[in-house]
This record gives structure tokens, sequence and C-alpha cells, in this order.
């Protein structure tokens, strides 16, 4: 019978909270390895969240930690991931994530963001709103967030405007881009170096209605339910590992604009929970499906 010890001195504060996340081939003792690397820097497990996925064989870990401050918990963790082959992260549970939105003419999801921004709802930073019409300007500035309008007329101007991106990106240490009713097909080249930090909102409940003007295709199929889809974004529009999705009743009664104004509360919503949870660290990718650690 292996006599458990357990840390016998009290859970004092300040501490520091961090968040880990793991992501390796599914093998026995990865929990035991990794809680007994936390336990060795001191610390003291307050969540985790595993899954073996059975499609891949890779296995899944989100766990919040505090430590003593001071404690070097990078120190114990580093080498049980090297030792496991896994991909791991560290983070700051407190730390905002620096989010760089994009948009075009549509206000409702780059509203929510701003919103739950600054009510404190989303633990994100946004250093800048994009968009290739002006029209997003007003708001942006009602919320105190510099606003850049580059138009997009045709190919240069589609280039030019990925390339300022690329340069925002750079300046002001983006780690999350939201495609926030951004209607721009992003070249191949920008989702390559995006891959794994851009997150698009459909607007239809996907895979359904790819493309353009979904709520239109919705209407002359007579659909009892609208819905929207947060996606990672890849180069196969609309194609990227789906995050987070929600629908809503419809019926026959409906126009196309009702349809549309319906379905834009579940865009907003949709969109600012994944961001959420992207913020949180809350989302692995399991090869085009995501895990979601709600
Ligand atoms: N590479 C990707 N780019 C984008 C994705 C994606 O998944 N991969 N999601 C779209 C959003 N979208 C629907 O949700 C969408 C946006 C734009 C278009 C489109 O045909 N755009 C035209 C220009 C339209 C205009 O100027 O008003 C174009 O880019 O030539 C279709 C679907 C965001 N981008």
């Amino acid at each position: 019978m292996t006599d458990l010890k357990f840390a016998t001195e009290k859970i004092e504060n300040p501490r520091a909270h961090w968040v880990i996340t793991l992501v390796c081939d599914d093998t026995p003792g990865i929990v035991h390895a990794l809680t007994g690397a936390v336990v060795a820097a001191g610390g003291n497990i307050e969540e985790l969240q595993q899954f073996s996925s059975t499609d891949t064989g890779r296995f899944f870990l989100r766990t919040e930690v505090s430590v003593a401050d001071g404690a070097d918990l990078q120190a114990e963790v580093l080498p049980v991931a090297k030792r496991l082959g896994a991909k791991i992260t560290v983070d700051p549970a407190e730390r905002k994530l620096r989010t760089l939105i994009l948009g075009s003419k549509a206000a409702h999801a780059v509203n929510d963001l701003l919103f739950r921004q600054r009510s404190g709802y989303l633990p994100i930073e946004i250093p800048r709103v994009m968009a290739n019409h002006a029209v997003l300007g007003d708001l942006a500035r009602f919320y105190d967030v510099p606003f850049e309008h580059l138009p997009v007329t045709g190919p240069e101007e589609k280039a030019a405007f990925e390339q300022r991106v690329r340069e925002v990106i750079a300046e002001e240490q983006i780690e999350l881009v939201v495609l926030a009713r951004y209607m721009q097909i992003v070249s191949p080249e920008l989702c390559e170096e995006l891959a794994g930090m851009a997150i698009n909102i459909h607007h239809s409940f996907l895979p359904g209605f790819k493309g353009a003007n979904p709520y239109r295709q919705a209407h002359a199929r007579g659909v009892k339910l609208v819905g929207a889809t947060a996606h990672f974004v890849t180069t196969d529009l609309d194609e990227g590992p789906i995050i987070e999705q929600n629908v809503r009743r419809v019926d026959h009664t409906n126009t196309v604009k009702q349809l549309q104004a319906m379905g834009q509360d579940e865009e907003s919503r949709t969109l600012t929970q994944a961001v959420k949870w992207f913020a949180e660290h809350r989302i692995l990718l399991d090869g085009h499906r995501t895990i979601v650690f709600r």
C-alpha cells in the first residue's frame, strides 16, 4: 500500500496562478508525471481536465495550478514534457491575450468583443481594430481602441491590407487574430502564418451554407434553425476546425433580413465565447477537431 505523503503546509497567499496545457501521445503515467512535477515545485492543482483521443491516440490535458511566489514551476514541468515528447504551454493565468480584431462593415460582433473586453469578461487586450471599410471607426473610437481603415478594392490592396496585418502583429505582439465578420478571403500565405491563432465567425451552422450569403441560402431552403459557427481560419474557406456553435429557432414567417437580425445575436455570443476559451487556453487541436476544456 503506497503511503500518500501530503504536503503539510497550508496554502498561503499570495500565490501565482498558472495554466498548463499538455498534448502528447497517450501512455500510462502522464497525469502522475505532470502533477508530481507541480507538487515538486510546491504547486497546488486547482483544476484539471484531460481527454484521451481514441481517434488519434493523442492525450490532452489542461490544468490550473497555484505556486508560491518565486517558485520555479517551469524548471519542474519542462523536463517532464521533454521526457513525454509533449507539446506544453505554461502561461500566467491573469495575463490578458493581445488580440487584433479584423472587420468589414457589420458592427455587432466587433461591438460585443469590445464591450466584453471593456467589462472585464474577456481576458484580452485589443491594441487595434483594422477594417477594409471606414464604418467601424466610430465604434472603435467609442471604446478608445485605435482603428485602421485600409480599403480593399482589388488584389493589390488586399495584399497591402494583409501586409499591414503582419506589421501590426509584430508591432503589438498580437497572439490572436479575430475575424469579426471580416468579409475578405485570407490568402493561403497569411492563413499559414496565422495557423492556430486566427478565429472566424461564420454566419451559419456549419457545414451548412458555407461561403457568402448564408442567410439567403437558409431562407431559400426553408430552415427552422439559423446558427453561427466560430472556427479556426484555414485556406479552405469556412472549413477550419470548429470551436463553438449556436442555433436559434426560426419559421416560415421570417424574411431574410429577420433571419440576419436573429442570427446576429448568435454570431456575437458564439464568437465571444470562442475568444474567451482561446484566451483561457481551453482549446487544443486534435487534427481537424478541437478539444475544448470548457
Ligand atoms: N482563407 C479564409 N478566409 C476567410 C475565411 C476562411 O475560413 N478562410 N472565413 C471568411 C468569412 N466568410 C464567411 O464567413 C467569407 C468572407 C468573404 C467571402 C468572399 O467571397 N469575399 C470576397 C470579397 C467580398 C467583398 O469584397 O465584399 C473576396 O474575398 O474576394 C466569402 C466568405 C473570412 N475569410
